[in-house]
């Protein structure tokens, strides 16, 4: 059953014979899709939250404050982002894992071997989007989308963790405000705590399932970022999304959320305007993160 009483998502089986057709769909009516029964593992992905979450309340962490050029590291509550054209701070701490950047010495590999089951699932539904644009749109696109991705090192996982609410966050301040990522493709898989929503084209805020409304399947969130809408002129939107504050109980607990980023190779042209690299750089800056 939804969390709420907002429309939701449908979910889609990742094995039906239908799947690449209903995911590529979904994505093109919302930005978002909803799969089940992927080949990320669900336990391996309760595992990290797990780890994470005892990481960002421990001490340790101080000690890989984010590195402003190379983007890795701990990104404090204080450094966290201001999404575009918003002035407060999201209410949430992360920790930015790229595959040639600082890995914490207090958790197992576990999140890397997330990170490799989610490019790899990424990979695949580029493959499938790629298959499922008009003849016009993949004309437009400088070489086939799984090949963008090819040897990229720019593909992040970002572990969130969105800190208890102890009920003096300014009241215009969010867990995640609304904002577009910036990357091809997101995945997500959802955990125990709701929150996250999608701007609906009516302009209603449609709630994303979280692991209770599919608790056998692995539920997985898949979105577009504004690297794919460029890529594709439009035609698979990156849709505006944030994360709720939670009411009653759910105030006093943690959110954890593993975001997948797939990024392409810098040189990789994405339009006449832009290569991943230059748009990149660009959004970072607007973003608050780069000087
Ligand atoms: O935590 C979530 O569910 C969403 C996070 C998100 O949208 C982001 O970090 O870009
Ligand atoms: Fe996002």
């Amino acid at each position: 059953m939804p969390t709420t009483d907002l429309p939701t998502l449908a979910i889609v089986d990742h094995r039906a014979a239908d799947a690449p057709e209903r995911f590529c769909a979904s994505l093109r009516e919302t930005g978002f899709a909803a799969l089940v029964h992927t080949p990320v593992e669900p336990a391996l992905v309760q595992q990290v939250c797990d780890e994470w979450l005892a990481f960002f309340d421990s001490p340790a962490k101080a000690a890989y404050a984010h590195d402003p050029q190379r983007q890795d590291g701990w990104f404090a509550p204080e450094v966290s982002e201001t999404a575009k054209g918003h002035s407060r701070k999201d209410l949430k701490e992360f920790f930015h894992l790229y595959p040639w950047g600082r890995y914490p010495a207090e958790v197992s590999d576990a999140a890397r071997r997330y990170a490799r089951q989610a490019e790899a699932l990424a990979a695949s539904l580029l493959g499938w989007v790629e298959r499922h644009s008009p003849a016009e749109v993949r004309a437009g696109y400088s070489e086939p989308l799984p090949g963008m991705i090819d040897g990229s090192d720019q593909t992040l996982l970002r572990v969130l963790r969105y800190p208890p609410l102890r009920g003096d966050e300014p009241a215009d301040a969010l867990r995640a405000a609304p904002h577009e990522d910036i990357n091809l493709l997101t995945v997500l898989p959802a955990t125990s705590e709701p929150g996250l929503e999608v701007l609906g084209r009516d302009g209603r805020w449609i709630t994303v399932p979280c692991a209770a409304d599919a608790p056998q399947g692995g539920l997985i969130v898949i979105n577009t970022g504004d690297m794919l809408q460029e890529a594709s002129g439009g035609h698979f939107p990156s849709t505006t999304h944030r994360v709720a504050n939670p009411t009653g109980e759910a105030a006093r607990r943690s959110r954890v959320s593993l975001p997948l980023f797939l990024h392409p190779r810098p040189e990789v042209r994405l339009s006449a305007r832009h290569t991943a690299g230059s748009y990149l750089l660009e959004r970072l800056r607007e973003l608050g993160l780069k000087p």
